[in-house]
């Protein structure tokens, strides 16, 4: 598949015809990476999903782009395919304008400001924090115990972002935090299923649990940045107040600060928790390639969460929206298309990645690894708007991987992970694990 024009291609793209008033809605409420799954396997490369009635003033379609290449087109031609879908409004009504979120001229300006604090050398120095603190939860391990990992991992990736943003612990703050991600999560996600979506100011119980998650989030935000006393710290955060735009010389004003505080402790631990704790489950079932991923050796770590990013990618699917008519594969796309690509099927595509479902960290490996095409792997997204933490997230995670996999033998408790889809890919039940110390 190419993203030109093919003359033999049919113009209209294939999908499931779904329900006659509510269109794939049900099945994507119900089961969305099954029903992506399915689309990919009945329909191919692309894929239309019918949001709402099949009339066409009574819905609209949302295409899926499975193939690389067209993955490719839509990831890094941003003037073409834009942030600005219903997803992303959502996300925007409960977070605000952070790097995440914000659009245009607006994270243009965020992101150039932004990009120096996550180089590699600069996330370099965080290694000692991210040590300390992989050290601690592994201490704090009962030999023999059954652990959750994704509690475990939530709290590591937790402390982790918040002592790179705020140079101190936020333990206070965790419990609250970590009980309402999933909420918010939930939340931004129903809206941006909603075939008719109110104004959020439409008191609806509903729109009133979205506006009580945003304020509550806030207010962590506010409590933690109150309690700072501003002195010469080396942390994140007064590095987004001393950081310039390097085109205008411009600060960040109180609100965005604000706004990406809440996306970097948002952003910047849900993910990687989760990536750590599908890893290490599929490590626990695994105990021959965690033999070896225990001995430390830095390339094997790494392919190790590599595949397990393969297998469980902590965001799943991410949405554009046409801003201008194109094509991909020779179908036509037209302008104000909702176009969503999910690393969760791309990264099974079979012609790319052989027996898909079977845990392979030797994928990640020597040839294997680098000649594989660019887009049939993007856990962190790609073009313009990939992660900004990514080298961040790589660095915490292998690091915790080594800390844990050196003292501890895993092993999983249950046979199959139970997944809930949100914003991002979480776990829908507590994933359990016993450490028995080497
Ligand atoms: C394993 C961990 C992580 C994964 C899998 C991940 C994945 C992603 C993906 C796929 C995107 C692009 C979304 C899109 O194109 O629509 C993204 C964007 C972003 N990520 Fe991450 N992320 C991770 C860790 C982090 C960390 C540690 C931070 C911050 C400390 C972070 C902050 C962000 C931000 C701010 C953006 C928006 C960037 C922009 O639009 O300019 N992420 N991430």
């Amino acid at each position: 598949m190419t993203a030109t024009a093919l003359p033999s291609q049919p113009t209209v793209i294939p999908g499931p015809p779904g329900h006659p008033l509510l269109g794939s809605v049900p099945a994507l409420q119900r089961d969305l990476l099954g029903t992506l799954m399915e689309g990919f396997h009945r329909h191919g490369d692309v894929v239309t999903y019918r949001i709402g009635a099949r009339w066409q003033r009574l819905g609209s379609d949302l295409v899926a782009v499975y193939h690389p290449e067209g993955v490719r087109h839509v990831l890094t031609n941003p003037q073409v395919f834009g942030r600005r879908t219903a997803g992303f409004d959502a996300l925007t009504e409960m977070l605000g304008e952070g790097l995440l979120t914000s659009d245009g001229d607006l994270w243009k300006r965020q992101r150039r400001t932004l990009q120096p604090l996550f180089t590699p050398r600069r996330v370099a120095g965080y290694t000692d924090l991210m040590t300390a603190e992989a050290e601690r939860v592994v201490g704090e391990g009962q030999p023999g115990s059954v652990v959750d990992l994704h509690e475990l991992m939530g709290r590591y990736a937790l402390r982790v972002v918040g002592r790179a943003l705020f140079g101190d612990e936020i333990d206070d703050v965790a419990p609250a935090l970590l009980r309402l991600v999933p909420f918010g999560s939930d939340l931004s996600l129903a809206r941006s299923m909603q075939i008719v979506r109110l104004p959020l100011g439409v008191p609806t119980p509903r729109n009133r649990r979205f506006r009580q998650v945003s304020a509550d989030l806030y207010a962590i935000v506010d409590r933690i940045l109150a309690r700072r006393s501003d002195g010469d710290r080396d942390d994140m955060l007064s590095r987004l107040h001393a950081a310039r735009d390097p085109e205008t010389g411009q600060p960040l004003s109180r609100a965005e600060i604000r706004d990406q505080v809440l996306v970097f402790l948002l952003a910047g631990h849900e993910t990687t928790a989760g990536a750590l704790t599908f890893t290490l489950h599929l490590l626990g079932r695994h105990p021959e390639i965690q033999e070896r991923v225990a001995t430390g050796d830095s390339d094997l770590v790494r392919a190790a969460l590599m595949e397990g990013m393969r297998l469980y990618p902590p965001a799943h699917s991410t949405e554009r929206r046409a801003t201008a008519d194109t094509e991909i594969a020779g179908y036509r796309i037209r302008r104000g298309t909702p176009v969503l690509v999910s690393p969760w099927v791309t990264h099974r595509h079979p012609e790319y990645w052989p027996d898909p479902e079977r845990f392979d960290p030797d994928r990640f490996l020597g040839d294997r690894d680098r000649d594989r095409p660019r887009y049939t792997y993007f856990p962190f997204g790609g073009g313009q708007r990939s992660c900004i933490g990514e080298h961040f997230a790589l660095l915490e995670a292998t690091v915790l991987l080594r800390t844990l996999l050196t003292r501890y033998r895993v092993e999983a408790l249950d046979a199959q992970l139970r997944l809930t889809p949100l914003i991002t890919l979480r776990p829908a039940a507590p994933v359990r694990a016993a450490l028995y110390p080497r």
